[in-house]
């Protein structure tokens, strides 16, 4: 008697609740909705988008059905077959397999398909069959599939692949109502492998050309066997591509959204600001008048107050920015602006694939720089990563923001644009434009480059979903105060600390911070960032943001307390800085934060990603040496037009 039949003779006559949890993986072509139908199942929240390529690595997730099954489910990254091409692909083929190092092959596929792009993911269905484990067909975007008239027997879909078939919706409560019966049913419990209709059978062995072609015709024939199409397919995305995709209006459109888009982070998150300004202002002021004076007091006053509260004021930008990028990313738009961008992508060496990385970049370059696994060609997909870190990402934006509104006159330009948001604009569209030079630059001297055609699917215009969007809205608003209670909280003690140590030497009462460890690191580096505008309090504030960039806002906040006397302290930290910073300087810091690499999480998921150091030093070296560069070059004009 074998090990394994032993501890099944010895073992209780299992139950559902207590038998060992079922192993399932959701295996489908990109953007059928895996990752919505995995949220949905198992209650987390990973990032869906209407694009391909949203999921790069392999997600767990727990989930128990009605009957009480324990489901251990794993997300997968969409592919289109299990040839891969790319690394995010090859993670999917290894797990399903049974190639992966770490990873059990699955005890059941639930093989996820677009009901309304059933002819194109049948073709991954009929490979996976031939991997003989036990698999499930879920046909998701069913309520999609309903509202153009597609009409799918089911039951006949079933008998000819020989596997289970179940509807779903990834985007409704209740969507995946007939998926978890099915977990619970009989034929759950006892898994077979498929038995497919003879007419059908199931082809093992590598994908050679003839095997392809015989799927061809096997899904034509499996679609017209079960599939009714309406008579008259829906021509509304057509129409609207007609003027999205059209080079003229849809390059207008997209210009004209983003700059939009900027204009709305300024205008709409003002009254929220106020009220959290107010509320820290009330806080600061009531601790101040609460506590006696002494070193507890200027802790949580000029640390912890002035440090955090200084970064928690933007919350209301970075979500009404990561509201617009939700609502683009969910209806489909995407896709189409990097099919309109892709020309000018190809004349700088960089190819349309790296167009929804640095997309992502936006939201932060560490999971921008991990989106670049899709890119298969491992010189593009270096570049990639290297121009990642120029988008801007939201951590930038209580730098510039505070900046703007500090230095920027509230405005209008030519009756209808606010001249802050004009500037924001500006430096994203400089971001942007600095990533293209860089990859320019790089393309010289590899003139014979072949340039590889975008091939991307454009999915079809949705409706951003509701649910998606608060999911995605509360995740930005967790991680943003995540960082605030973690990284810029320790920072913004950490210098509280060396900005008021050791304290002054008797008798001064003012500018006690510059005999401070800080202070003297302050002004050693004054010394190499005076040339382009910086002052002490900047050259302090850099260092620490090394850690995260928003932590430049909290560090001045802090620096800016402590040398604060009498009056200033109530001041908000933009007036304080107004007061005291030329606008040279300003636009020069400004223009700093366009370059510099100030994010020790971007450098570490670089060398993790190219495995070693080199990269990371490379970026490192060339975004400061940028970042010094382009400031000296904007402070010296600056000061020449009289700014200084
Ligand atoms: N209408 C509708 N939309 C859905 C459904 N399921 C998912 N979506 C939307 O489809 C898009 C793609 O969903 P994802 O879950 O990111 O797709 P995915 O399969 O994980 O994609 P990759 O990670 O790129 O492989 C998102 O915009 C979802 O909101 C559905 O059943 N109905
Ligand atoms: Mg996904």
């Amino acid at each position: 008697m074998n090990a394994r039949e032993s501890t099944v003779h010895l073992g209780r006559a299992a139950t559902p609740s207590d038998a060992a949890p079922l192993r399932a993986a959701l295996l489908g072509n990109p953007n059928c909705g895996k990752t919505a139908l995995f949220n949905l199942l198992t209650g987390a929240r990973q990032k869906v988008a209407n694009y391909a390529g949203v999921t790069v690595e392999r997600k767990e997730g727990w989930l128990t059905t009605p009957g009480k099954r324990r489901v251990r489910l794993l997300d997968l990254p969409g592919t289109y077959s299990l040839d891969a091409h790319s690394e995010d692909e090859r993670i999917t083929r290894d797990i399903v397999t049974g190639e992966h190092a770490r990873e059990a092959p699955p005890e059941l596929l639930v093989c996820v398909t677009d009901a309304t792009h059933l002819r194109l993911n049948l073709r991954l269905v009929l490979e996976a069959r031939a991997l003989g484990l036990p698999m499930l067909l879920v046909l998701n975007m069913s309520d999609m599939a309903r509202r153009q008239g597609l009409q799918i027997d089911t039951a006949q879909l079933s008998a000819l692949l020989g596997v289970p078939v179940v509807e779903s919706v990834g985007v409704h409560q209740a969507g995946a109502r007939d998926l978890l019966a099915w977990l619970d049913s009989d034929a759950a419990h006892r898994l077979q492998p498929p038995v497919a209709d003879p007419r059908f059978p199931i082809e093992v062995g590598r994908n050679t050309r003839e095997q392809l072609l015989a799927r061809h015709q096997q899904v034509a024939q499996i679609m017209q066997a079960t599939v009714q199409e309406p008579a008259q397919p829906t021509q509304r995305d057509d129409r609207i591509d007609a003027v999205v995709l059209h080079p003229l209006w849809g390059t207008l459109l997209l210009l004209v959204t983003l700059f939009l888009i900027f204009q709305a982070v300024f205008s709409w998150a003002e009254p929220l600001m106020d009220g959290i300004e107010g509320s820290v202002a009330f806080a600061g002021e009531w601790l101040s008048g609460a506590m006696p004076e002494g070193v507890l007091r200027s802790l949580l006053v000029d640390g912890v107050i002035a440090g955090t509260g200084s970064v928690l004021v933007f919350l209301p930008q970075i979500l009404i920015l990561f509201f617009f990028i939700l609502v683009l990313e969910d209806s489909g738009y995407l896709p189409r602006a990097a099919f309109l961008l892709d020309r000018i992508m190809g004349t700088v060496g960089l190819s349309g694939r790296s167009f929804i990385p640095l997309l992502s970049s936006f939201a932060c370059a560490v999971p921008g720089i991990m989106a670049t696994r899709s890119i298969p060609s491992w010189r593009d997909r270096l570049l990639t990563i290297m121009i990642a870190p120029l988008m801007t990402c939201s951590a930038r934006l209580p730098v510039y923001a505070l900046l703007i509104a500090a230095f920027i006159p509230d405005q209008t330009v030519a009756g209808v644009f606010n001249l802050q948001g004009l500037v924001l604009f500006a430096l994203y569209i400089g971001g942007i434009l600095s990533a293209m030079a860089v990859a320019w630059v790089a393309k010289l001297g590899r003139s014979n480059l072949a340039r590889t055609p975008l091939l991307m699917e454009l999915p079809a215009y949705r409706w951003p979903s509701v649910r998606s969007l608060v999911i995605g809205l509360y995740e930005r608003a967790m991680i943003f105060l995540r960082r605030v209670g973690g990284i810029i909280l320790t920072v913004s003690i950490v210098l509280w600390f060396l900005a008021s140590y050791p304290g002054a030497p008797e008798g001064i009462t003012e500018g006690a911070i510059r005999y401070s460890y800080a202070g003297q690191i302050g002004h050693w580096l004054e010394m190499v960032l005076s040339p382009i505008g910086f002052n002490w309090q900047i050259a302090i504030a850099l260092v620490p943001a090394m850690a995260a960039r928003e932590v430049a806002v909290s560090a001045l906040g802090t620096v800016y307390a402590l040398s604060a006397t009498g009056d200033d302290v109530a001041e908000q930290l933009g007036t304080l800085i107004a007061h005291s910073w030329s606008l040279a300087t300003a636009l020069s810091v400004l223009v700093w934060f366009v370059f510099a690499p100030h994010c020790i999480s971007t450098l570490a998921m670089v060398k993790r990603e190219t495995n070693g150091w080199r990269y990371p030093l490379i970026m490192a070296g060339y975004l400061f040496g940028l970042a010094y560069l382009a400031s000296f070059v904007t402070y010296r004009i600056a000061v020449a037009l009289g700014w200084g």
